[in-house]
């Protein structure tokens, strides 16, 4: 629960989180809701005002009126500091931008805190919702699978602890790694074949990078699941996700919003 009610001045609030392929928009009203959210393309050459017109282009479009405040999370530098000079010149706002020092009530066991990514500390706050709590399940842990450029496993614990995870190979980045080295492999859209037994180069290839990754991304669940001193909710997110949905026998929520959603929460709960 908050512990003032938030101003209707601060509303709508946008939230970005910037990745390092996509970045994510969206605008939350006071109750927290997200009314409307866009993808674009993580762009590192656009400069503050590109990202204003941007801005200004994709609320005209949706006929929703600017923003009042804002929440920012960035795995890619120059482009949260681009946005953060596009809100404050263009609208006035100065945004809140996330990272471990200012984030009093977070835990991060890790070696160096500072190191982990804002998008991770978001999926703290957007797992809440699954974590035990009045009238909700009874898991002490949640892990946030994470299908981005690189698919993050954040393993997060009751009472927002973030207590470590795993960072691998994303997608399609693997994909993009073999397309590179081997000549006679076509480039192939990441989709589920109807089998593993491929019956030709585009099957076969399809078999490798979605089952395969599929399989990885268990196998990972499995071993974490194992490490927990109890079990845990598995929630997938990310650009990926929906393409293993029903693959991965692990996962068992998908949540498109999650990260997202955990911005409009993180700063909800300052
Ligand atoms: N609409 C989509 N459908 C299927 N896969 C997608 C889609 N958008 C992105 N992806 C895949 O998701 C991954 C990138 O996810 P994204 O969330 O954009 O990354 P990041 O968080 O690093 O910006 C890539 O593997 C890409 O192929
Ligand atoms: C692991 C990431 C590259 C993921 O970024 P993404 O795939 O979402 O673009 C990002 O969270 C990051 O740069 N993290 C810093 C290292 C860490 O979290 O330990
Ligand atoms: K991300």
């Amino acid at each position: 629960m908050l512990a003032s009610p938030l101003s209707t001045a601060r509303f709508p609030l946008l939230a970005i989180d910037i990745g390092n392929t996509s970045t994510v928009l969206g605008l939350a009203d006071q109750d927290l809701e997200l009314r409307q959210t866009w993808r674009v393309r993580t762009n590192r050459d656009l400069l503050p005002d590109d990202l204003a017109l941007q801005l200004s282009g994709l609320f005209h479009l949706s006929g929703l009126e600017p923003p009042h405040s804002a929440v920012l999370s960035s795995v890619a530098p120059p482009v949260g500091q681009n946005y953060l000079l596009a809100l404050r010149q263009h609208f006035g706002i100065k945004a809140f931008e996330v990272n471990t020092q200012n984030l009093p009530d977070v835990h991060v066991e890790l070696s160096q805190p500072s190191n982990v990514g804002a998008d991770r500390l978001c999926n703290l706050f957007g797992a809440e919702k699954y974590l035990s709590g009045e009238g909700r399940s009874s898991y002490e842990y949640a892990v946030v699978v994470d299908f981005g450029t690189s698919t993050n496993f954040d393993v997060i614990g009751k009472g927002r602890r973030f207590i470590g995870g795993v960072l691998a190979t994303g997608a399609q980045v693997s994909a993009d790694a073999l397309f590179a080295r081997a000549a006679k492999l076509p480039r192939i859209s990441l989709q589920a074949p109807v089998s593993a037994i491929g019956k030709d180069t585009v099957h076969a290839l399809q078999s490798g990078l979605v089952f395969g990754y599929a399989e990885m991304v268990d196998g990972l669940l499995r071993r974490i699941r194992a490490e927990l001193p109890a079990p845990a909710v598995t929630v997938a997110t990310g650009g990926f996700a929906r393409t293993v949905e029903g693959i991965c026998r692990e996962i068992e929520y998908y949540d498109d919003t999650l990260t997202l959603r955990g911005l409009v929460e993180l700063w909800a709960s300052r």
